[in-house]
């Protein structure tokens, strides 16, 4: 079953154009001031519109306000919102608001964490499973974090889902062999720097979830 990859946190046309060519199915631009990947939107608009209409654009957000999606929905850059920190009534909100395919991130340390997940049935369309962060950490994701995925061995799924946190080229492989992940998102792990993207990165990425 062919493995489908997001690369998150892109800014640059480089390494868009970089993660589009070694086929990757979706990728993300983040829309969080915080973030060393934060976009605007008219800068979200210069790469969305480099992307071919078989690649998902998803838009990342912590815990937005109406006004923040509403911008994004008119910015026409996104096809699918990725959400932080955000609670299933909201995200079944946003999602029935906006009209877009609607990801909830659940932040996974423990088992316990996991369950946090079924409250996403009926709200949203997909889970990612991401590290938790640290509760002092400036962000919620993209950190390079991992957890155990020997977490969601059973587990089981109420929703499609996808795995992420300190996924890299080394690693992705084991990491699709070991929980059976169909989709999986990178953004630290394909970065030379914080924010900064290295296209070999991204290339060895894609070519890892497709042997
Ligand atoms: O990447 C960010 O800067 C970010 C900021 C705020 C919320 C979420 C963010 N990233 C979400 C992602 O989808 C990352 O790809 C995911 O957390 C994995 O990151 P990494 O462990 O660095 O691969």
């Amino acid at each position: 079953m062919p493995v489908h990859t997001k690369i998150c946190g892109l800014s640059t046309p480089e390494t868009l154009d970089a993660a589009l060519r070694h086929g990757a199915s979706h990728v993300g631009f983040v829309f969080f001031p915080p973030s060393p990947r934060h976009l605007d939107f008219a800068r979200a608009a210069q790469l969305a519109a480099r992307v071919p209409s078989h690649v998902r654009r998803v838009g990342v957000f912590v815990d937005p306000d109406d006004a923040l999606v509403e911008e994004a929905v008119a910015s026409g850059t996104i096809d699918a919102v990725q959400l932080h920190k955000t609670a299933a009534s909201r995200v079944a909100a946003i999602r029935a608001r906006s009209g877009l395919e609607s990801w909830a991130a659940v932040a996974v340390k423990t088992r316990a964490d996991l369950d946090a997940a079924r409250a996403f049935a009926g709200a949203a369309d997909r889970i990612l499973y991401d590290a938790k962060t640290p509760d002092d950490a400036k962000l919620p994701g993209g950190m390079g974090l991992r957890f155990d995925w020997a977490l969601l061995d059973g587990f089981r799924h109420h929703l499609p889902w996808a795995l992420s946190g300190g996924l890299d080229p080394a690693n992705v492989g084991e990491a699709i062999a070991r929980t059976g992940a169909s989709l999986v998102d990178v953004s630290s792990g394909v970065e030379s720097a914080p924010g900064v993207k290295d296209m070999d990165k991204i290339g060895a990425f894609l070519k890892a979830t497709q042997s």
